[in-house]
């Protein structure tokens, strides 16, 4: 029997919402064996980030080197990748999988805390992302990638084309999180544009959605989903895990991984 593996490259949140630490419990949620390789570990909670520590670059490629020399990667996904020799160890890495990449071009956290080096911006962009077959930028990650302001649904559109046409990505999703009314995220898949939409949930516990749904593309990819089947249901899943998100920490809470399962009856 095969057994769908998935991979996360990112960085750590201690307190569980975001990175590392959200997209290992979406691939356990979404039945893909999770595997992680850690660039930085942030010291952050739902107030933001109090420090980082960025792994030397010879430990990430060592990470890299213990999962592709043994295991077996069906999909993988990066988020935080601090600086441009870490970016450049991941891009040498890339050609030795033949899986489905999934990119979220992580910047910065929700309380504003950059988790990128400014000076690394253009390289993600013109290095990293052509190798990714779907990249998943919030609207401020779709503004620094084009160099251009995105206010309307419209502009969200003409954005995920133009990332796969003049950037590179083999598809694009731009969320809509940062926008207003509906929650409305527009997939171009190098053919034409998919909108997947949920109702906007009134909460201040958004910690690590994009961290989450990114991860739950992955995990759908890993068994084999095409990828419009992918981010359709992983739409279901963050809404869901928004829907019942947790009111804990003081600050933006995260969340709820498994809201799926209790939706479905399980406890
Ligand atoms: N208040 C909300 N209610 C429902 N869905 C939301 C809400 N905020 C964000 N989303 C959805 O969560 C996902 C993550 O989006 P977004 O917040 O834009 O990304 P990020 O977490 O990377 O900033 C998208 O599907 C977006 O539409
Ligand atoms: C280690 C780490 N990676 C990514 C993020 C950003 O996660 P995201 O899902 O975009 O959620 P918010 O930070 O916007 O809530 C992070 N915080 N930490």
């Amino acid at each position: 029997m095969r057994i769908p593996c998935s991979l996360t490259i990112a960085g750590t949140d201690p307190s569980g919402g975001a990175g590392i630490q959200a997209d290992l419990k979406t691939f356990q949620e979404i039945k893909s064996y999770g595997m992680s390789v850690i660039t930085s570990v942030v010291a952050q909670n739902t107030t933001g980030v109090q420090a980082v520590h960025h792994l030397p670059v010879e430990i990430l490629r060592n990470q890299l080197e213990s999962i592709s020399s043994d295991m077996p990667i069906h999909a993988f996904k990066t988020g935080m990748i601090a600086s441009k020799e870490m970016m450049k160890a991941i891009a040498d890495w890339i050609p030795e999988v033949s899986a489905p990449y999934v990119m979220d071009p992580v910047m910065v956290a929700q309380s504003g805390d950059p988790l990128i080096e400014e000076e690394s911006r253009t390289w993600l962009r013109d290095q990293l992302l052509p190798f990714a077959s779907v990249v998943t930028p919030n609207i401020p990650e779709a503004e620094d990638l084009l160099g251009k302001k995105i206010e309307t649904t419209e502009d969200m559109q003409i954005a995920a084309e133009e990332i796969v046409t003049k950037l590179g990505a083999g598809a694009s999703l731009v969320k809509g999180g940062h926008l207003n009314g509906k929650a409305v995220d527009f997939l171009f898949d190098g053919d034409k544009i998919h909108s997947f939409s949920a109702e906007r949930i009134e909460t201040k516990n958004l910690h690590g959605t994009g961290c989450t749904y990114s991860a739950a593309i992955t995990a759908y990819l890993s068994q084999d989903c095409d990828l419009v089947q992918a981010v359709d249901q992983s739409k279901h899943f963050v809404t869901a895990a928004i829907r019942s998100s947790f009111n804990i920490g003081s600050g933006s809470g995260p969340t709820n991984h498994w809201a799926i399962r209790e939706e479905a009856g399980h406890k």
